[in-house]
């Protein structure tokens, strides 16, 4: 299965990571750092949709998609571009990132830096917050309940943001037992690599009313920006779209698609 792989071979390479930076260190990296950007006041709510614009150069459906050699100026286009906040894959096996990746985008933007990653022990966690992460994803398929609490609850103690990633009504019901405030619909089935991009509109309203809704994946036109937003998103998640062309002007065709329509009521 690609979701245990992928989220085995991550947690591996922390444990090799953690041979020569023990966790008390990055313990005390993550506490020194300065306070997480506000994620959620970022991301509220609005009459138009906001964008998280993801750094990816390579992916396991699509393989290589752009070198990106250069991921600071890369996320720099997106906050210029209008994005409200920025996502970094850190994962290096499949998707070529790296927490240095994660570290070189907080320092160049001042919006909120999403790492996104298969994180499954509290030490990736730590790691992500000593890299300047203000938020951190948490995929429910690929944790059992007690340990999606533990990392939720760690994640908010550290003062960063969880985007709880759901692909199914039963996981939209884990995300709100566990309180979460930012939750993620990814269209893309983490295993089989199927896009479905109406599986938003069936599973939103199973997200709490106080949580922020973010639909991930599969915008490669203005329009899926569009549909996305009639089935209630406040947020949506867009890589592959950004990463190749103008990123301002697609960023700028994308927030335009997700504005009100002449003649609704903003
Ligand atoms: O993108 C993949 O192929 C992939 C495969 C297995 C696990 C995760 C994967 N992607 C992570 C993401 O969810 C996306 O990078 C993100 O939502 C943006 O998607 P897109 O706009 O479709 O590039």
């Amino acid at each position: 299965m690609v979701l245990a792989d992928l989220t085995a071979g991550a947690v591996e390479d922390a444990q090799q990571r953690a041979v020569t930076r023990p966790l008390a260190e990055v313990e005390r990296a993550a506490l020194s750092r300065q306070p997480a950007r506000d994620a959620l006041a970022a991301l509220a709510p609005a009459d138009r949709v906001k964008i998280i614009a993801e750094v990816k150069r390579a992916s396991p459906s699509r393989g290589d998609l752009a070198s990106i050699p250069d991921p600071a100026h890369q996320a720099s286009l997106y906050e210029q571009g209008g994005a409200s906040a920025i996502s970094v894959l850190t994962e290096g096996r499949r998707f070529k990132g790296s927490l240095a990746d994660l570290e070189a985008v907080t320092t160049a933007v001042s919006l909120p830096v999403l790492r996104k990653d298969f994180i499954a022990t509290p030490y990736q966690v730590l790691e992500a917050r000593a890299s300047g992460a203000d938020l951190v994803l948490l995929i429910v398929a690929a944790l059992e309940q007690p340990l999606l609490a533990e990392l939720h609850a760690l994640v908010l103690e550290l003062g960063m943001t969880p985007l709880v990633e759901t692909h199914s009504a039963d996981e939209v019901s884990r995300a709100a037992d566990i309180g979460a405030r930012l939750v993620g619909v990814n269209a893309r089935d983490l295993s089989t690599f199927e896009l479905d991009r109406d599986l938003f509109g069936r599973v939103a309203d199973r997200i709490p009313a106080d949580a922020i809704k973010v639909a991930e994946s599969a915008v490669l036109a203005p329009a899926d920006v569009a549909h996305y937003r009639a089935a209630g998103a406040d947020v949506v998640l867009i890589g592959e779209a950004l990463v190749t062309g103008d990123p301002v002007a697609t960023l700028g065709a994308f927030l335009a698609a997700g504005a009100p329509t002449e003649g609704e009521s903003a």
